[in-house]
């Protein structure tokens, strides 16, 4: 008799992760707190419940980061995907579902898999000891209980209730012939060269204007619920300093000090916006201490105002949320084991993941990697070439820590191109010639995407676990 292997939490991610484990012949009891105790979000007792909207975005695989995953995930018999398409309901291209078809026909085939045990109850503490492969995936709601017990095992810096977002922009749309590197005073640092900066600067008229344009934006409010979101110090959101006075950005994340524009060596710029780094491969930059909370339509228009970023093509805006959320990159292993106690895996939105399918697609990882340990099999990782791979390499440690003081620098993300390593070959049109514009923008995701599936189909028939059946 194999032992079970725990999932706490009926979500996305568990759910998946459930349906994983019991795919590969292990028995699995899924441990769902609703109706028993509820969120501030759910409204039912269904599993893998959509809190908001009912969409998976685009199904487009050919060319677009999401959608892809979508097809990697189908590969991989995922459940979630699998109900998901037999609920679908007319969306143009992208993938969305009736929510209560969705979640009826998750829940149904669970409760009817003889190796699924689904228990009612809220997991409030560490697991009992006796459980020795545990999948948390209790999401950005995890309840009070919950969150202590881990924060006890994590500490209280590396766990966060709330996500404050700074946008990230593709380094690629980023104008360097206004844009210059450097480090404020040149500094080295630890690790730096000096260099590790984009700067983008502005003019007086230029940063008058920018200002007026943030006071006007359309902001979106909290839920009742999220009404006490702390506006912690190093951490306000960019319009709500610019209310506080017109220079405080100034002297603040747009502080002009110490840095040289390249091209008009002898003006110092009004004010300056810095981006910094953010993941390993380099290919993503996050707006220093940017965080925001408006709307996303005002949010890129506003912040394309800024000279270098007109053309700015933003991986993920900025937001100010509750959310429950590890900082994964230190405390996880590439197998989502949390390091201090490695009975523990972690999935979904927890893990510093964001939306729907991202949780889902992490909690049938995490399943897969589980039920791989308990069969004695080696947990083979997957290629960062694939959408799956680079988003457990952007968890487990594609992010770049950094040393700035302020909020946290790890942020919850979707998947995007900018996880996966850069191409090594720019892809040609038919007769040869460098391609240009949206042309080559096309080629490029085409290009990724073709690369990805040869990669999984390789990894897939190398793996010692099955593709699951569906
Ligand atoms: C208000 C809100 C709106 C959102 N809107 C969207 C959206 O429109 N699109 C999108 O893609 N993403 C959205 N998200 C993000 C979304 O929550 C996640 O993408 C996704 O649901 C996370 O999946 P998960 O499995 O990690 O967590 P969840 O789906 O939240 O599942 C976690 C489960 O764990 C259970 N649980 C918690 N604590 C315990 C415990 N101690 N014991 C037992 N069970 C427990 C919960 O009841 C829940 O069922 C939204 C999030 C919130 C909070």
């Amino acid at each position: 008799m194999i032992d079970p292997i725990h999932v706490i939490g009926g979500g996305l991610a568990g759910s998946e992760a459930a349906w994983q484990i019991a795919q590969a012949g292990v028995p699995v009891i899924l441990h769902e707190m609703r109706p028993v105790r509820g969120t501030d979000a759910h409204k039912t007792e269904g599993l893998a419940e959509l809190v908001c909207s009912n969409s998976f975005r685009s199904d487009d695989a050919g060319a677009n980061a999401v959608g892809l995953l979508h097809q990697e995930m189908r590969s991989l018999g995922s459940l979630i995907m699998a109900k998901g398409d037999a609920h679908q309901v007319p969306a143009g291209g992208a993938l969305a579902v009736d929510r209560d078809g969705f979640s009826s026909a998750v829940t149904a085939a669970l409760e009817a898999d003889p190796l699924v045990t689904v228990e009612r109850g809220e997991v409030a503490g560490l697991p009992p000891e006796d459980w020795t492969s545990v999948i948390v995936a209790t999401g950005p709601l995890t309840s009070p209980a919950l969150a202590e017990a881990i924060l006890s095992l994590t500490g209280e810096k590396e766990l966060a209730f709330f996500d404050a977002i700074a946008p990230i922009v593709y380094r690629e749309s980023i104008d360097m012939d206004v844009a210059w590197f450097q480090s404020r005073y040149d500094k080295i640092g630890p690790g730096g060269n000096g260099k590790d900066y984009i700067n983008c600067p502005m003019n007086k008229e230029q940063y008058e204007a920018f200002i007026d344009a943030l006071i006007a934006g359309d902001k979106t409010d909290f839920k009742e619920w999220e009404a006490n979101t702390p506006y912690f110090d190093g951490c306000l959101p960019i319009e709500v300093m610019a209310e506080r006075g017109r220079e405080t950005l100034r002297h603040g994340p747009m502080k002009p000090v110490g840095l040289t524009d390249p091209n008009n060596p002898l003006v110092k710029p009004h004010a300056i916006v810095q981006l910094r780094q953010d993941n390993a491969l380099g290919t993503l930059f996050n707006m220093v201490g940017f965080q925001t909370k408006l709307k996303y339509g005002d949010q890129a228009k506003v912040l394309r105002m800024i000279p270098g970023l007109e053309n700015a093509e933003f991986a993920r805006l900025g937001g100010l949320h509750r959310n429950t959320y590890l900082n994964s990159p230190k405390l996880l292993d590439p197998t989502l084991r949390l390091k201090a106690m490695p009975r523990l895996r972690f999935a979904g939105q927890i893990t510093g993941c964001e939306g729907y399918v991202e949780s889902a697609a992490i909690g049938l990882m995490t399943g897969r990697m589980a039920a791989a340990e308990r069969l004695g099999h080696p947990v083979e990782p997957l290629p960062g070439t694939t959408a799956l791979g680079a988003l457990i390499n952007h968890i487990t440690g594609g992010h770049i820590e950094t040393i700035d003081e302020g909020p946290r620098s790890f942020q919850p993300m979707n998947v995007n191109f900018g996880l996966f390593p850069p191409l090594e070959i720019a892809p040609k049109s038919e007769d040869g010639k460098r391609l240009r514009g949206p042309a080559k923008t096309l080629a490029k995701k085409n290009a990724l995407t073709d690369r990805a599936r040869a990669d999984l189909a390789i990894w897939l028939a190398n793996a010692q676990m099955p593709a699951a059946a569906e």
